[in-house]
């Protein structure tokens, strides 16, 4: 399959929407006759029967397969971190974890050894922040588009999982700012301490959020403007990476609440177009419950982490090995000589 041609204006992203690929639902039927013959009652894998049908109509393909997973981890910087201070640690940091990615030292180089999972990182113009969106627009229509397709052209034809996740001091303000724009409330609801900041901080980034959106209210008009305002440059990536998946049949696993922020511009434009993602776990960062409500949504683990980075994604990609190796290696009640119930 030929990889995508990213579009290069926001407007050519919107039109995407009107091409989504919808569910193989003929592979969803394969699976769930071979699930029923399998040695176990009905529905006793739970979520690993879920996992397994979802996997296999995205992939379109019946049983699906996990030979090529990936974690794509995409890095920037926000303005709004270096201007207002609203992390714990200082904006040099996210250029130091990419180094340290790359090195082999973060936390997501590990989970995704264990995983058994290739992982690439990404960085997008890390010396040139995004706009302080207390101010301006974080991002001109021109860098909002090019960071999507950047996103796009990550995500290679022929892997079979993506799992995406992000690196960004100061984005779970850009997480909360998001999700408050496009789901309404009080900025207080969705914002938390992120990397560690007090609850003064805590306070300090509803303030940053309330003024952001009291700022740029107006000019708010469709989820894509939302992502052009508050978004980074690596959670337009994201947006870019969710939905070129969407097109080449990849299934995606999104990481914590600042990627799955990232991810609901796409469902407020068009309830379906998350179908094909799954969220990895809930993050402690107390917005992503609220988000996950919104949204309709369970993740899959609840571990108490608040990492970012991919790691919950990394993680998750174990349950997905363990879905697909029941239903594809288990005997049937024909062949292990187990007696069916009448
Ligand atoms: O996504 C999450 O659930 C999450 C929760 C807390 C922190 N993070 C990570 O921490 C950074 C953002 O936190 P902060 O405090 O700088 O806004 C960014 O690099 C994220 O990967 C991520
Ligand atoms: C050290 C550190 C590691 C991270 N990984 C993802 N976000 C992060 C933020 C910090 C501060």
């Amino acid at each position: 399959m030929s990889q995508l041609q990213p579009p290069d204006t926001l407007d050519e992203m919107r039109a995407l929407l009107r091409h989504l690929p919808g569910p193989d639902l003929e592979a969803g039927t394969a699976v769930r006759e071979r699930d029923r013959q399998l040695t176990k009652p009905p529905g006793s894998l739970g979520r690993l029967e879920d996992l397994t049908e979802w996997m296999a109509v995205w992939q379109g393909k019946a049983p699906p397969q996990l030979r090529r997973p990936r974690v794509a981890v995409f890095a920037g910087n926000h303005g709004v971190a270096v201007a207002q201070g609203v992390s714990a640690y200082p904006v040099a940091v996210t250029a130091q974890m990419v180094q340290n990615f790359v090195a082999g030292g973060a936390a997501v180089n590990q989970l995704c050894q264990v995983a058994d999972s290739d992982l690439r990182v990404y960085e997008l113009d890390l010396d040139r922040p995004t706009a302080d969106f207390t101010i301006a627009p974080a991002m001109t229509e021109a860098d909002c588009a090019r960071a999507m397709a950047y996103g796009m052209m990550a995500v290679e034809p022929g892997l079979d999982l993506l799992c995406l996740g992000e690196m960004g001091i100061g984005n779970t303000t850009s997480g909360a700012a998001l999700a408050t724009a496009l789901f309404g409330g009080d900025p207080a609801d969705w914002v938390g301490p992120g990397t560690g900041v007090d609850a003064a901080g805590v306070r300090r980034k509803a303030e940053v959020v309330a003024q952001g959106l009291a700022v740029h209210r107006a000019a708010l008009t469709d989820p894509f403007e939302i992502l052009r305002h508050f978004g980074g440059l690596e959670l337009a990536a994201i947006v870019g990476a969710v939905l070129a998946a969407r097109m080449a049949r990849i299934p995606v696993l999104l990481d914590g609440y600042t990627c799955t922020a990232a991810a609901a511009v796409l469902w407020a434009a068009d309830r379906h177009a998350l179908d094909h993602c799954q969220i990895a776990h809930v993050s402690a960062e107390p917005g992503h419950r609220r988000l996950l409500d919104k949204l309709g949504r369970t993740a899959l683990l609840d571990l108490g982490m608040r990492l970012g980075e991919g790691s919950g994604a990394a993680l998750a990609i174990g349950l997905v090995r363990g879905a697909l190796a029941c239903h594809e290696g288990m005997a049937t009640f024909a062949q292990a000589g187990v007696s069916n119930k009448d």
